[in-house]
């Protein structure tokens, strides 16, 4: 085979990964640059490898789309700051575990949105998401991904069983409870398409994930986290309402049916506003009748304003990650909160 023929197929290797194309392509590609071309650089040849894995690595990773882990993330820490307070310690190896297991399974549910929005052609060119629009990875490279992360997280919840007291069933109620909504929010039935979405993202992302984190700590199933989950749930939801209000006149035309589509802008609106507020009065009503370090999360009421203020403008561009943004460091303030509160001034039931 003649150098620059060879040059040519590099080439069409690197197109391939920059601009996406399908991983058969690219496995094809790789394979003639490992096949040792006599005459080529080896050294280029190893760079130019790496620089492809490095960027099929950062396609994977963004296909994901981590700007939403804060919503996973906080409830277990907020789980686990909870158990903190009723035990006196929390097992960091189980802390890990368990983030790992809930940010897992939230990937998943992520990719599975990819995959069925594009499928079922709700993701278009100008969506956020355009992972499978723009060709960034093949739809079977986010199957296999998803499948990956799924078998992950059972891996993780199995290593749970084995670290944590947490009875069986328990454990796997709660688990597969968490994967079937991750699932089953876009794949199957397809909730998010049915206006059920805003209700599997306040339950599996508040409530579901607190009272798991907290479970594996404690080793029992307590009623206290799915209260404490609701001021952080409300924040999560607005990230995805502010989402669905961004996407409702594309939702609209694909034919699917959000809660944003069926009360209009000028009650999603509303919505919006009492789902950023509403958790700052709960902190209010918290900091003044128990202990002022519940007012920590006041703090980021000036992130709060021009929120609104740009959602009120109706320039939606990026208000879901500046929500999620806002969602992160509530959640943090939140348990900073909780850990720092004088033992025995928090509500207890
Ligand atoms: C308790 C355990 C073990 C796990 C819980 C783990 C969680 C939180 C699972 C929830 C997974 C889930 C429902 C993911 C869906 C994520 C989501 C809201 C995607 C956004 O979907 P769209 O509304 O289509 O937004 P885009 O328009 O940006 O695609
Ligand atoms: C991608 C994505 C998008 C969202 O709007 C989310 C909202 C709440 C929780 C998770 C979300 C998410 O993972």
């Amino acid at each position: 085979m003649a150098k620059e023929q060879k040059q040519s197929m590099a080439q069409t290797f690197v197109l391939a990964g920059s601009n996406g194309h399908n991983s058969q392509q690219w496995q094809t590609g790789l394979s003639n640059l490992v096949n040792h071309p006599p005459g080529t650089n080896h050294m280029s040849r190893m760079a130019r490898v790496a620089s492809h894995v490095r960027q099929k690595c950062a396609a994977y990773v963004l296909a994901l789309r981590p700007w939403s882990f804060s919503a996973s993330l906080t409830p277990v820490a907020l789980g686990s700051a909870l158990a903190y307070k009723l035990e006196g310690s929390v097992d960091l190896v189980i802390l890990m575990v368990c983030a790992v297991t809930v940010l897992v399974v939230h990937g998943a549910g992520n990719l599975v949105n990819t995959y069925y929005d594009f499928s079922k052609g709700i993701d278009h060119k100008k969506s956020d998401d355009r992972t499978l629009v723009d060709e960034i990875l093949a739809p079977q490279d986010v199957v296999m991904f998803g499948a990956l992360l799924y078998s992950l997280g059972c891996l993780c919840a199995t290593l749970l069983y084995f670290l944590s007291t947490l009875r069986l069933e328990h454990l796997a109620l709660i688990y597969f409870g968490g994967l079937s909504s991750s699932f089953l929010y876009t794949g199957g039935i397809g909730l998010k398409y049915v206006a059920l979405g805003d209700v599997v993202i306040l339950i599996t992302f508040g409530p579901l994930a607190v009272m798991f984190s907290h479970a594996v700590q404690v080793g029992y199933l307590s009623v206290l986290p799915l209260v404490y989950a609701i001021p952080l749930a409300l924040n999560t939801e607005a990230i995805l309402h502010s989402n669905n209000t961004r996407d409702m006149d594309s939702d609209k035309q694909a034919g699917i049916v959000t809660l944003a589509i069926l009360i209009g802008p000028t009650l999603s609106y509303v919505l919006y506003n009492l789902l950023l507020f509403v958790p700052y009065v709960l902190f209010c009503i918290l900091a003044t009748r128990y202990t002022i370090s519940m007012a920590l999360p006041l703090l980021t009421l000036p992130m709060a304003f021009p929120l609104e203020k740009q959602f009120r403008s109706q320039c939606y561009a990026k208000i879901p990650q500046k929500t999620a943004k806002l969602n992160l460091l509530m959640g943090l303030f939140y348990v900073f909160g909780i850990i720092l509160a004088p033992p025995g001034s928090l509500p207890s039931l």
